[in-house]
């Protein structure tokens, strides 16, 4: 082989550097003239807090949305571990390992917290017992909701049968994050985690979601609240009139430089 030829394949070997977990390209959306997803882009890679930032109206639900399955782009590729997917219902998307907290939690006041964790996906007793007659697992749901709860340091709560109703809005936020990393086998979307949430409760929170990294799980944070994105994030997409404009390291610029990208006042980093 010539120098020459050496030099051409050197070159056009591409150095293969981590793959992101998540990943969307191109993603659009509109209701009716409102353009909510243009062009957009989205990175997630394994193991990050990924926070997603952006004015009002920017497009971060949507785009969110269309990652987890509830709503679907009218154009645009969404990868995970680098295959297509295109999930038509947050179901498929939980499926495949993504789970979602959503700001208003969905979870069942009434019901008690193991049965609130198991939502959806109720385990029954082996054998016919659990196939015919169709006798839910409680022993063991509520052991496996006590260990959950144990390892995300959440066992304050002291009865795995009392209704969420009862919690405080901190420890039921704690129960939502328990379910999204107990199931997401792949990601943990959070949108506004803490947004209802008073100091000590926001705390607890930001405690849980570094545990749920800590464990290998990659989250994607939503979040208005800068000083909470500041402390966790690893790096911060900034969403600006329905595309990502910037990802930048909290370690790199301040709060108010964030700020006034996403509001377009400063010009985005190339
Ligand atoms: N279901 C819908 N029907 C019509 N318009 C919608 C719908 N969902 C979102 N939009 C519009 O799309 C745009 C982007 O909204 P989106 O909720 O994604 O923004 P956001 O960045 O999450 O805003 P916020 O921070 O205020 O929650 C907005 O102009 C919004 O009004």
């Amino acid at each position: 082989m010539s120098l020459d030829q050496t030099a051409t394949s050197l070159t056009a070997t591409p150095i293969a550097g981590p793959q992101p977990i998540l990943s969307a390209q191109g993603l659009q959306k509109r209701y009716g003239k409102v353009v909510a997803l243009d062009n957009a882009d989205f990175d997630l890679m394994p193991g990050e807090i990924l926070a997603v930032i952006g004015d009002n109206g920017a497009g971060k639900s949507t785009l969110i949305k269309a990652l987890c399955g509830a709503v679907i782009p009218d154009a645009g590729t969404i990868k995970l571990d680098g295959s297509p997917v295109h999930f038509k219902s947050p179901m498929e998307a939980r499926l495949a390992g993504i789970e979602t907290v959503y700001q208003n939690l969905a979870l069942s006041p009434a019901l008690s917290i193991a049965d609130n964790l198991f939502l959806g996906r109720e385990m029954r007793k082996p054998g016919p017992l659990g196939n015919i007659f169709r006798l839910l697992d409680r022993s063991t749901m509520n052991r496996l909701a006590r260990e959950k709860l144990s390892e995300l340091g959440l066992m304050t709560i002291q009865n795995i049968n009392q209704s969420v109703e009862t919690l405080s809005g901190g420890q039921r936020q704690g129960v939502a994050v328990a379910r999204a990393a107990a199931f997401g086998s792949r990601v943990v979307i959070m949108d506004e985690p803490t947004a209802a949430l008073g100091v000590k409760e926001s705390r607890r929170v930001l405690e849980l979601m570094l545990d749920v990294k800590r464990r290998g799980l990659p989250i994607v944070l939503i979040s208005h609240n800068m000083p909470h994105v500041f402390e966790v994030a690893d790096r911060i997409h900034i969403h600006r009139l329905g595309r990502r404009i910037a990802v930048i390291n909290p370690k790199d610029f301040s709060m108010s430089d964030a700020v006034a990208i996403m509001t377009g006042a400063m010009k985005p980093p190339s």
